[in-house]
């Protein structure tokens, strides 16, 4: 888990002392799902906005896109170099948000941080990395910072016509997030639910 207050770098690991840690099957039971994929035999443009899901050589890419109905993706780079606004991308990420759906990242290279809370408000740290797809409910709180390599290479994917445009948490004092549908949704869902502070 990682501290709550504002840290000096959110690069860094920034884990609560002493530490708590977090079992996979937390994270199941989250709402999380997670596949190891080969980023090694199978090669990636540094982007394609948008990236054809049809054109998958990998069989197990192939087998998810057909099996979850993943219809569109974009293959990004997140790199001083490679993103124009690098800085103000991750301060962005960075902001808590929720999503109208659900969020499907493949690390095809580099590495980065996804933090998501739990029913208890805890900030839970997953250091992604090359050849993890990871996927975050709709309506899950979390941010996502680079690391201190400051180098990710992702594949976005979507069911439909995908929408980025992240729901913040506290931008705007009119919007109140946790009685948004997509909040309520996982909330009321099993785990959220036997498991939210009384
Ligand atoms: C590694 S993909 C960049 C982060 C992102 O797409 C997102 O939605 C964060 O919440
Ligand atoms: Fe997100
Ligand atoms: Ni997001």
């Amino acid at each position: 888990m990682v501290e709550d207050e504002k840290v000096d770098n959110q690069k860094c690991e920034n884990r609560l002392e002493p530490n708590l840690k977090v079992t996979v099957q937390d994270m199941k039971d989250l709402g999380l799902n997670y596949w190891k994929m080969d980023a090694e035999t199978y090669k990636y443009p540094i982007k394609a906005i948008p990236w054809d899901p049809k054109d998958a050589v990998d069989p197990r890419l192939a087998a998810l896109r057909d099996d979850l109905g993943y219809s569109y993706a974009d293959v990004i780079t997140i790199h001083p170099d490679h993103l124009p606004g690098f800085a103000t991308h991750v301060k962005n990420f960075f902001t808590e948000h929720i999503h109208d759906a659900e969020e499907i990242r493949y690390i095809l290279d580099g590495s980065g941080f996804f933090d998501v809370r739990d029913p208890l408000n805890r900030w839970i740290r997953i250091h992604v990395k090359k050849g993890d797809l990871m996927t975050l409910p709709e309506g899950i709180y979390h941010r996502f910072t680079c690391d201190e390599i400051d180098y990710i290479h992702a594949m976005r994917m979507f069911i439909g016509v995908p929408c980025w445009t992240p729901i913040n948490r506290f931008d705007n004092p009119d919007i109140d997030t946790d009685t948004h549908a997509s909040r309520k949704k996982l909330t009321k869902s099993g785990f959220f639910e036997t498991h939210r502070e009384c």
